[in-house]
């Protein structure tokens, strides 16, 4: 099967495309831990998404050393703080975020009003900051003075007024390249919903992406329940894309996405796995991923899945789709890439110690190239198993960053690879 490469440029001549999860990865967006992570506690941690609390300067080390493999293949690592910064100097930019963010309905009458002229007078990494970091009702009061509000006027000293954003780590979430665009997702908890808003901003103004010519398949803010997110979207390349139905992922998600892709001849073929609904699995790359042209990580507990697949219909309103069985899984992911087979690669260990990697995601891999991964150094046995398979695997620590259930390919967003 041929596809014509749909390309995006910006007007510096730069392509934003991902056509695969393994083509040679040249551009990734990071967000380095900071203070949000500092507001992260053992009381609301849970809200938060966190499954414990982190040493935060250790996190920081940690994550330069994964930014510092990734550069050493001479990939660009762009900080989302440093985006959202430089994009805030927009004042479109900065209207749409704080338009959606400060919420009449959320902060009461009484406070919006000081909120927004606080906001407004803060530059753009001033402003970035406090979008992610959040802002305690003490914080604020050291620079308003304040204003007739039944809303902060009950609030305790510590109270946010502002929530922290811990979850932007996972870039991979939030927004996802796929092919010659980007999908904006609508997130599906409520701890993440704000980090939508903040990528909105930066691919319509910031200047590497504005007028970049990228098609964007959905604007998270307005998709509602039709809710998509990175982590179960795999581009495996040749005009497929494979997608998890998950705890996050919802089926009118997949469908409006996948009519998108095809409404602009990007993809012709997307396979939704119906995948169990649990936080262990939240996300597909949670328990496999792609590390080299038909060969992907699978954990040994995910078994086989159903799976749906869509193509486009006979009118642009139309999808085609077949429901498969559980056994064919592995046949309808080769069948997309026009291979006989995959290959699938399941660590031999037991259950236990299967269970503990992939808790710890062993599966979550990076593809940097063909073959190339970059992988939590606590996997051993994963490690030892794929390189014995012929995977480079190149080892990052993961002690404190793995606390919030995410591995080196949550963490990262590729916005350019090269073809293959
Ligand atoms: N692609 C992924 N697996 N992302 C992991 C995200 C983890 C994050 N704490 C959440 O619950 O949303």
């Amino acid at each position: 099967m041929t596809m014509t490469l749909n390309v995006a440029a910006t007007a510096s001549g730069t392509t934003y495309r991902v056509g695969s999860e393994v083509g040679p990865l040249r551009q990734v967006i990071l967000h380095r831990p900071g203070r949000e992570m500092m507001r992260l506690t053992p009381s609301n941690k849970d809200d938060l998404l966190f499954d414990d609390v982190l040493w935060v300067s250790q996190a920081q080390w940690e994550h330069d050393r994964f930014a510092q493999v990734l550069r050493d293949r001479d990939i660009e690592v762009l900080y989302l703080e440093e985006l959202l910064a430089e994009t805030l100097e927009n004042l479109s930019a900065r209207r749409h975020v704080l338009d959606r963010v400060l919420d009449e309905r959320i902060f009461g009458l009484g406070a919006i009003d000081a909120l927004r002229n606080h906001a407004d007078n803060l530059d753009g990494a001033a402003l970035a900051s406090v979008l992610i970091a959040g802002i305690t009702k003490g914080e604020l009061l050291e620079q308003i003075v304040e204003p007739d509000s039944v809303a902060l006027g009950t609030m305790r000293t510590d109270d946010f007024v502002l929530a922290p954003l811990p979850n932007h780590l996972f870039t991979r979430d939030t927004s996802c390249w796929i092919y010659d665009g980007v999908a904006i997702n609508s997130m599906r908890k409520v701890a993440r919903m704000r980090e939508t808003v903040n990528y909105e901003a930066i691919y319509r103004w910031h200047p590497r992406f504005a007028d970049g010519g990228q098609h964007v398949w959905s604007t998270g803010s307005d998709e509602g329940a039709a809710t998509v997110e990175g982590g179960d979207v795999l581009v495996i390349g040749n005009g497929a894309v494979l997608v998890g139905l998950s705890e996050r992922t919802s089926p009118q998600g997949v469908e409006r996405l996948a009519g998108r892709l095809f409404a602009e001849g990007s993809a012709e073929h997307v396979i939704a796995l119906e995948m169990p609904k649990a936080r262990a699995f939240m996300h597909l790359d949670t328990v496999m991923t792609m590390v080299d042209q038909g060969s992907f990580t699978k954990y040994a507990g995910l078994g086989m899945l159903p799976s749906l697949s869509i193509r486009p219909g006979r009118t642009p309103k139309e999808l085609s789709v077949t429901r498969h069985p559980a056994e064919d899984m592995h046949g309808v992911i080769a069948g997309a890439l026009g291979l006989a087979d995959i290959r699938i690669l399941t660590t031999p260990q037991d259950s236990h110690a299967a269970e503990r990697e992939q808790w710890d995601d062993a599966c979550n891999t990076l593809a940097v190239a063909p073959g190339v991964v970059v992988g939590y150094e606590r996997n051993v046995a994963t490690n030892t198993y794929l390189r014995s398979n012929g995977i480079e695997v190149l080892e990052v620590p993961g002690t404190e960053l793995g606390r919030g259930r995410g591995g080196p390919r949550c963490m990262s967003c590729p916005t350019i690879r090269e073809e293959i």
